[in-house]
């Protein structure tokens, strides 16, 4: 059973956002003296920004240096291009923390070639396996237009990463977004994870929530999330993307 919050204020999804990612921090914290997580790229990160630093209630309750960041994808380019889902995360909030904050964050090692040919592809996407740990507390989400999360898109052409059972993290290529050539999170480390938590919102999420609640297209890889991983899986969407959604239930 998916958990499903629908917002009409966008300064209260965030903040029950932060308040989600806060108690999933605080019950890791009991376990273990560090709190793993991963995030995705896009519009999740301005959330981001919004519910842990700019958010005064919910900002003091992060406890950054016990945080193990990874990321749910990533864009195979330069940490510094403008594409580098790391580059967008440090400059939007990680460079917005005091100065004496510091965060372990673990990134793709942009030092080996990014010529763009398989092989060194597949070894970015290996290198980053590598440093995963077994299981990640919190794994944060974001959904495209088209129903993607990380860069495991739908269609037949890239079904090989939805089969994918072995490989931790793969090279996704041909993305029909650009840019073309991604390392993912795949399946595996979505089925060891704690809780799984997607943020979508905006109205050019609104047919896209459609099919993945109403129709329940299994060809998106959300729906296959969500099948799959229900009873650990939480929406925070807006009124705006879930205009057209009709079920009631989830
Ligand atoms: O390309 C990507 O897109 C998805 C969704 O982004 P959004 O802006 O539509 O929320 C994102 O979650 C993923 O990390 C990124 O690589």
């Amino acid at each position: 059973m998916v958990a499903v919050r629908v917002f009409s204020e966008r300064t209260a999804l965030t903040h029950q956002l932060g308040e989600f990612i806060v108690r999933k921090q605080d019950e890791a914290l009991l376990k273990n003296p560090y709190f793993k997580v991963s995030i995705s790229g896009g519009s999740l990160i301005n959330a981001l920004y919004d519910c842990l630093v700019a958010d005064k209630t919910l900002a003091p309750k992060v406890e950054w240096t016990k945080w193990q960041v990874y990321f749910s994808d990533e864009r195979i380019v330069p940490l510094t291009h403008n594409d580098s889902n790391y580059g967008t995360f440090k400059k939007d909030v990680l460079d917005k923390l005091p100065s004496a904050v510091q965060v372990s964050v673990h990134h793709m090692d942009d030092s080996l070639p990014l010529d763009g040919d398989a092989q060194s592809n597949n070894k970015i996407a290996a290198e980053y396996e590598q440093i995963l740990p077994e299981s990640l507390d919190l794994v944060l989400l974001g959904c495209g237009p088209d129903g993607h999360t990380c860069s495991l898109f739908p269609g037949e052409k890239h079904q090989y990463l939805l089969r994918e059972t072995t490989k931790r993290v793969a090279w996704c290529h041909d993305s029909p977004k650009p840019p073309s050539d991604r390392i993912t999170f795949t399946l595996p480390v979505l089925k060891e994870a704690g809780a799984l938590c997607f943020v979508a919102e905006g109205s050019s999420k609104q047919d896209i929530m459609h099919d993945i609640f109403d129709l329940k297209n299994e060809q998106l890889p959300t729906v296959l999330i969500n099948k799959l991983y229900g009873g650990k899986t939480s929406w925070f969407v807006n009124d705006e993307a879930f205009a057209k959604v009709q079920t009631q239930t989830f």
